[in-house]
């Protein structure tokens, strides 16, 4: 059999919980490195990418508090590119380490990817995108009088949060040079925090402000592969219509239409779940041959053996409870 090709995306849970530190980063990646050889074992092809909300947010208000004209805050796609070169450090030498203790030979590297998206996406005049840590009211109200140009949001009462643009992404600029890594044997890790943002200017590329959600830059890292599964790993084992309610029901197989009608009945959370839904739904209508996942990186086992999680896929789709 050929080594299937797989696009993981990891969600905040596989890298950051409570603990912001790097050594609480380093070991939360350590145990995720148990779950994603496991991919490698049986034998497939593995591209990693990952999120970087909590950490580029967190890298911007160490900037604004330690910043000065001679050593001045860097411009957000920077700080991307600084959250992708940590969160990738950490992630291969956790890898490479498990690899090593089950005695599997293979190298591990962190590409620098950058992503394309359009100057003129409305996103840039519409803040949407959750970075860095929760806030209260009494310091939101501090943060704007400091800082009129940050925006914030209300997040479903657990505070407020800063958004930042968040354009959708329309190519991945290293996705060649991912693909000759991944066919030549190596497990590259890009599109890490969404990737750097970049626009397309005469014979260059140029920085933007945002921050690309990981899903859909994962989506378009997997459809420019080739690969044959894209999975989405974050904190619940499936997504549910009428979650958290006494009507909760599982999706286990379900087809693009039924996804899509129970996105029009609003199902899924913008910011969280939305996102991921409509980034499978991408990658199976470019790839129709290809399988989309969303599953919790506890439920990992479970799903290489057991098919456990959603999946979505246009052939034999059907939703069960
Ligand atoms: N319909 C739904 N089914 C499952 N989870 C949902 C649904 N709507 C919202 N969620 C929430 O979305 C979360 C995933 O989004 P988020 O935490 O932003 O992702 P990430 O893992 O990428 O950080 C889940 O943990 C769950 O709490
Ligand atoms: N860039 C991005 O989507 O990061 P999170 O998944 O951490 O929000």
């Amino acid at each position: 059999m050929t080594a299937r090709k797989i696009v993981v995306a990891l969600g905040g849970n596989a890298i950051l919980a409570n603990d912001a530190s790097a050594a609480a980063q380093q070991r939360a990646l350590r145990e995720t490195a148990k779950y994603l050889v496991k991919f490698i074992q049986q034998g497939d092809s593995l591209i990693i990418s990952h999120g970087n909300g909590p950490q580029v947010g967190n890298l911007l208000l160490q900037q604004a508090a330690g910043s000065t004209p001679e050593n001045p805050a860097m411009p957000l796609d920077t700080a991307v590119a600084m959250t992708q070169g940590s969160i990738g450090y950490w992630l291969q030498n956790a890898m490479a380490a498990e690899l090593t203790a089950l005695g599997l030979e293979m190298d591990v590297a962190t590409v620098v990817t950058q992503v394309v998206v359009d100057e003129n996406d409305p996103a840039f005049g519409a803040p949407t995108k959750p970075i860095g840590p929760f806030y209260d009211h009494e310091a939101v109200t501090a943060l704007k009088a400091a800082h009129p140009e940050f925006h914030f949001v209300e997040d479903a009462g657990r505070g407020y949060r800063r958004v930042v643009a968040s354009p959708r992404p329309i190519d991945v600029v290293e996705a060649g040079a991912v693909n000759q890594l991944v066919n030549a044997g190596v497990i590259p890790i890009a599109a890490g925090g969404g990737g750097i943002p970049v626009v397309r200017r005469e014979h260059e590329l140029a920085g933007v402000e945002a921050v690309i959600d990981k899903d859909f830059a994962s989506e378009k890292l997997a459809e420019r592969v080739g690969a044959d599964q894209l999975i989405i790993l974050t904190a619940v084992d499936h997504v549910y219509v009428n979650f958290n309610t006494p009507a909760q029901r599982r999706l286990n197989t379900v087809s693009i239409s039924e996804l899509q009608q129970h996105i029009a009945d609003g199902q899924f959370a913008p910011g969280s779940m939305l996102p991921k839904v409509e980034a499978a739904i991408e990658f199976v209508t470019h790839r129709p041959e290809g399988q989309a996942v969303i599953t919790s990186l506890s439920n990992l086992g479970e799903f290489i053996e057991n098919g456990s999680g959603t999946i979505v896929s246009v052939v034999n789709a059907e939703s069960s409870v």
